[in-house]
């Protein structure tokens, strides 16, 4: 195994295929590229549909923090730069979930310095995936509030189990603010009104609920949700992939061009934003109780 280079994450190393991390594997089948590895973001490509999809497995609620951002990130990337590669799925390796959001710990009692690190890591993901030439669907088998509505917002299509999950914006319950960015992709998908109710009030979404908003485009029982994606799949997949791009570009670019020209400036706004000792008390207050729930 080659050393690792200096200045680079072994991480960032391992994805770019310079080492292979203890116990990583990557195998290959005739229809299926799987890059399995010790790492929270599982990608499974099969090369006769085109089709990747990448699972966030980050047990036990795929709460997003530095090491899963920064997985997600290249793993985008490198989907984004193979030809074969049409769409892409995301979805969870983990049961009843789909992503808890912001892994908390990364806001809490935390450095500057690593909150801008985490920051910068979750710009690069969501710039990749709201920005991405792929088809994207979000196959939402579980929980997804915050951070993880983010992740389903910014695909093109979301299909989500009915039943007990949540789905939404959550942030004003734990004394935090959405960024301009997730509201702005909000407002791109369900309108000023329902976006202005929904920050405001922290708003989480049952299935049903978020169907009738239009936050999903279907809600379908637990084991539907995969088929009913590769369903919808077969009708993206038709459409002349030139035509579709630049459509989805034109229709994203404003949005993305926003943070693009304030990257800096938002992670250090976050960084200091979330140092407040008025947001730490909140944040501290928002994980007793989550513990407390428990008991
Ligand atoms: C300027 C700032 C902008 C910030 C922008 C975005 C913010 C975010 O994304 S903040 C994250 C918001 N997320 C939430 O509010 C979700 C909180 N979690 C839950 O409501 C539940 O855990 C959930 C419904 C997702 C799942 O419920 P359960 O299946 O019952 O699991 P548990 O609640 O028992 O959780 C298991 C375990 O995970 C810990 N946990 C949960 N969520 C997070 C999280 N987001 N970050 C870190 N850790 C999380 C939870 O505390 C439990 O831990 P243990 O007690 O140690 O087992």
């Amino acid at each position: 195994m080659a050393a690792p280079m200096r200045g680079m994450s072994v991480l960032r190393q391992a994805f770019q295929g310079l080492v292979r991390p203890a116990g990583g594997q990557v195998c290959r089948q005739v229809q299926h590229r799987c890059y399995s590895t010790p790492g929270h973001v599982q990608v499974d490509m099969n090369s006769e549909t085109g089709v990747a999809t990448v699972r966030l497995n980050r047990p036990p609620v795929n709460s997003l923090n530095l090491d899963v951002l920064t997985e997600l990130s290249i793993a985008l990337e490198k989907l984004e730069t193979d030809k074969s590669c049409k769409a892409m799925v995301l979805a969870s390796a983990a049961p009843g979930i789909f992503s808890a959001g912001l892994d908390i710990l990364e806001m809490y009692q935390s450095t500057p310095e690593r909150c801008v690190a985490f920051w910068r890591a979750l710009q690069d993901a969501w710039l990749n995936l709201y920005g991405s030439r792929l088809i994207t669907m979000a196959a939402i088998e579980g929980h997804s509030p915050a951070g993880g509505c983010l992740l389903a917002m910014s695909c093109d299509y979301r299909v989500m189990a009915e039943g007990k999950f949540q789905i939404g914006l959550n942030e004003t319950k734990l004394g935090i603010v959405a960024p301009f960015w997730f509201t702005d992709v909000m407002l791109n998908t369900i309108g000023h009104r329902e976006t202005e109710k929904a920050l405001q009030l922290g708003a989480l979404y049952s299935a049903q609920q978020a169907l009738s908003i239009g936050l999903v485009d279907k809600v379908v029982p637990l084991a539907e949700v995969m088929p009913t994606v590769e369903g919808e799949l077969k009708n993206w997949l038709q459409i002349p992939a030139a035509a579709r791009v630049i459509t989805k570009t034109s229709m994203r670019k404003a949005v993305l061009d926003r943070l693009r020209s304030q990257k800096e400036k938002d992670a250090q706004f976050f960084a200091d934003f979330i140092n407040r000792d008025s947001v730490q008390k909140s944040l501290g207050m928002y994980i007793a109780s989550l513990q407390k729930k428990k008991n």
